[in-house]
């Protein structure tokens, strides 16, 4: 089930950005941006690599605030902790300093019970006391979704965040976002995922959007051309 964030109501704009340079310092990537992101929408990202789409992502993220449960690539995890606590590390804004304290000796109770459930989801059942930087690389990015969603907040935001798993998989990790998340912005790179499990795809290319459209308007040819060698 997705999770209840109070009066949310279904496709009540949650930010705009109207004509936005978007960058790093004085360098624009993405010149006069303007997006409307509403309640309960499933937006993909798509674009080759070093278009653009962490830079659109930091600037949603931003806006959103409190509200993202950010999920960005596997290598933000600390490589000497266990699964379990960089799962943890998702709420620890959730918990007194003196509970974080405690947890890092011995995991606490609750926290436990409820990473235990998360983790038995994204199939990491058995391997929450394994330090991260023993996983192989699709199950650290099972660990980084995991810390997102024991975010507990309302948009799901994610950098490939299935980028290192067989399809199936990634299709059953989305399938998971989704059930707790009725808003999700998502970058990533395979086309298929994004027509299966997403409303909208922005596509990014040459330092722009280049479409924006809801997918069952979208000709799989454009798709196509986003990524056709140069
Ligand atoms: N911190 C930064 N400072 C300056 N430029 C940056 C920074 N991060 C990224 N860039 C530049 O911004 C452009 C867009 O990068 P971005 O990471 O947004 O692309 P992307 O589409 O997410 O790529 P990928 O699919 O490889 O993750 C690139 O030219 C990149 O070099």
């Amino acid at each position: 089930m997705a999770q209840d964030h109070g009066s949310a109501r279904a496709g009540e704009a949650l930010l705009q950005l109207d004509g936005v340079d978007l960058g790093y310092g004085d360098r624009v990537i993405l010149p006069g941006v303007s997006l409307t992101l509403h309640r309960g929408e499933r937006v993909a990202l798509l674009g080759r690599s070093g278009a653009g789409k962490s830079t659109l992502l930091a600037a949603l993220r931003e806006r959103l605030a409190d509200s993202a449960a950010w999920c960005p690539q596997a290598d933000a995890l600390v490589p000497s902790l266990s699964a379990y606590h960089n799962i943890y590390m998702g709420r620890l804004h959730a918990f007194s300093r003196w509970q974080n304290l405690v947890n890092l000796v011995r995991p606490r109770r609750a926290a436990w019970h409820d990473i235990s459930a998360l983790a038995a989801e994204l199939g990491l059942a058995g391997l929450l006391l394994r330090r991260v930087d023993s996983l192989s690389g699709g199950q650290r990015q099972r660990v980084m979704i995991g810390r997102a969603l024991y975010q507990n907040r309302e948009v799901f935001v994610g950098d490939e965040p299935v980028s290192s798993v067989d399809p199936r998989q990634a299709s059953q990790l989305l399938a998971l976002t989704e059930q707790r998340h009725s808003t999700s912005v998502v970058a990533l790179h395979q086309r298929e995922l994004a027509l299966q499990h997403f409303q909208r795809i922005i596509a990014i290319a040459d330092g722009r959007i280049v479409f924006d459209a809801p997918v069952d308007t979208l000709d799989r040819s454009r798709i196509d051309a986003l990524y056709a060698q140069r």
